[in-house]
Parts: structure tokens; C-alpha cells; sequence
């Protein structure tokens, strides 16, 4: 079989295209799916380290933060709701006056996900940045 240059062209163009929009689907997958059994070692090793404990009757993880006053304990939710509303992916929570507590799961795979473990990171770095002042 013989193909001009035109025809092989669109024929990459096509072939670049289906690579391109299967790799984007692999990673969107990975990112939804539960984390493996690795991924936990490595990922929630940090966070265990900052405090945060595996819930016992589900697939989550928790912590409970403790700031100066309600002012400084809402800032840094206000700080985490922007953060969540960006990734479409939203903390379980409860505050009264300085104590804020925080459940994450991805609800979507009943389970821990990449997900999860992005958003405990970026709150660990709220905190800070919100009792450091
Ligand atoms: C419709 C909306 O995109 C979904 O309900 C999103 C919103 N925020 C979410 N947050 C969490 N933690 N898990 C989800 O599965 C989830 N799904």
C-alpha cells in the first residue's frame, strides 16, 4: 500500500492525536482510581509523620488542628475551602472556635485517591502559612 505525503501527514496527525488523548486519560484514571498498596507507603508516610492517622472503619484519612482563636481557625479553612473548590475536591469538617477536624476521601471511589493526598498536603502548608503570622 502507497500513501502520498498528504495522507501520511493527517495519518501521524491522527495517530499523534490518540496517543496524546490516551495518555491524558491514563493519568486523569490513575488520579481517580484508589491508591495502591505502594502508593499508601509512599505517600501517606509524610503526612503520618505530620499527624495525620488512618480512619479505622473507612478508607480515609484524619486530623484534627488546633489554632490560636476562631479567626485564625477560619482563615486557614477559608484558605483550604479555595484550594478544594479549585481541585473539585472537598475536606469533611468540623469547627468549633479554634479546633478544626478533617476527614478526606474520594467519595467518587469510596477510597483514598491521589487526590486525598494533594489537598492533606496543601492543607499541612495552610496551616503553617496561617499560625506562623
Ligand atoms: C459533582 C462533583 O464534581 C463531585 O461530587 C466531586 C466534588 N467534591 C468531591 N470531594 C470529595 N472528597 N470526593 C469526591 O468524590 C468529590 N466529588
Amino acid at each position: 500500500m502507497r500513501f502520498g505525503s498528504r495522507r501520511l501527514f493527517v495519518l501521524a496527525s491522527q495517530h499523534s492525536r490518540f496517543i496524546t488523548r490516551n495518555l491524558k486519560k491514563m493519568a486523569s484514571d490513575s488520579k481517580r482510581a484508589k491508591l495502591t498498596t505502594e502508593q499508601r507507603e509512599t505517600t501517606l508516610a509524610p503526612l503520618t509523620a505530620a499527624g495525620w492517622t488512618t480512619v479505622t472503619d473507612r478508607d480515609a484519612i484524619y486530623k484534627e488542628y488546633l489554632f490560636k482563636n476562631f479567626n485564625q481557625a477560619f482563615g486557614f479553612m477559608t484558605r483550604v475551602a479555595m484550594q478544594a473548590e479549585k481541585m473539585d475536591h472537598h475536606p469533611e469538617w468540623f469547627n468549633v472556635y479554634n479546633k478544626v477536624q478533617i476527614t478526606l476521601s474520594s467519595h467518587d471511589v469510596g477510597g483514598l485517591s491521589e487526590r486525598d493526598i494533594r489537598l492533606a498536603n496543601f492543607i499541612e502548608t495552610a496551616s503553617k502559612s496561617v499560625t506562623d503570622q
